[in-house]
């Protein structure tokens, strides 16, 4: 698979259980997200013996600072060769265009340069109790266009906004969505899910699965349960 539309969600708490969870699944077949906990316990190292073992990584640390610190943060991010980063699209424009701007830096090898919009977990009242009075919905657009205005490429969405932002903003700007679970699979603590074939369907780019495959017996087995989905 050249483009593999998997991003597995490494949530681990020990590095030596992430490291043998990673030797039974095929970089050819899946990307890897490392988040702020694994990052925080394990640090960049970790992140290069990822890359080492041929997996394109997805950083998700989503930064958010002034746009000096934000653009320095995605350099390193670049230095250390992840496949994409991001930061929180709340940043504003200029720090999103200078974050951009520093990985022209990085040609053809700069990492994707996605933002997160509104959290899943941002309810209508949350979004209230910050000064922005509107639904989710209707900030998730309005920061997914600053975000795409500010040059970069694509945001981290629920698969239930993708449609919306396919028609908006065309179907280059990537869409990456969590909350996917194959068919009969536990949805755990998500709420809003969809398969991952309903996903690409609706224009999701790539799609975040932890859980059933980080949980599975045979991981492998479910990751090739999931990419043949995809294709039938
Ligand atoms: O930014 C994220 O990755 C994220 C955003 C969000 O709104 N919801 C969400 O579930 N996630 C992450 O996506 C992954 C989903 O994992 P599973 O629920 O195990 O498939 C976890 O790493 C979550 O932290």
């Amino acid at each position: 698979m050249t483009d593999p539309k998997v991003v597995v969600a490494l949530d681990f708490n020990k590095q030596a259980d992430a490291l043998s969870f990673v030797d039974r699944i095929q970089p050819t077949d899946c990307r890897l997200k490392v988040g702020k906990e694994m990052f925080t316990h394990f640090g960049p190292e970790f992140v290069k013996t990822l890359s080492n073992k041929g997996f394109d990584v997805f950083l998700d640390l989503k930064f958010h600072d002034i746009p000096n610190t934000v653009a320095k943060a995605v350099s390193a991010a670049a230095d250390l060769g992840v496949w994409m980063v991001n930061v929180h699209a709340s940043g504003g424009q200029k720090m999103m265009e200078q974050a951009k701007h520093a990985l022209q830096a990085y040609g053809n090898d700069a990492p994707l340069l996605i933002a997160v919009t509104v959290l899943t977990s941002m309810s209508r009242e949350d979004l209230q109790g910050i000064g922005i009075d509107m639904e989710p919905q209707e900030q998730v657009m309005r920061l997914a266009r600053l975000t795409q205005q500010s040059g970069l490429d694509g945001v981290v969405c629920s698969a239930m906004e993708a449609e919306m932002l396919k028609q908006s903003l065309g179907q280059d700007f990537k869409l990456v969505t969590p909350g996917i679970r194959p068919a009969g699979s536990a949805a755990d603590d998500q709420k809003r899910i969809m398969t991952p074939k309903q996903a690409i369907d609706v224009g999701v780019d790539y799609l975040v699965v932890g859980r059933p495959i980080t949980k599975a017996e045979d991981p492998q087995l479910v990751l090739n349960q999931i990419n043949a989905s995809l294709i039938s």
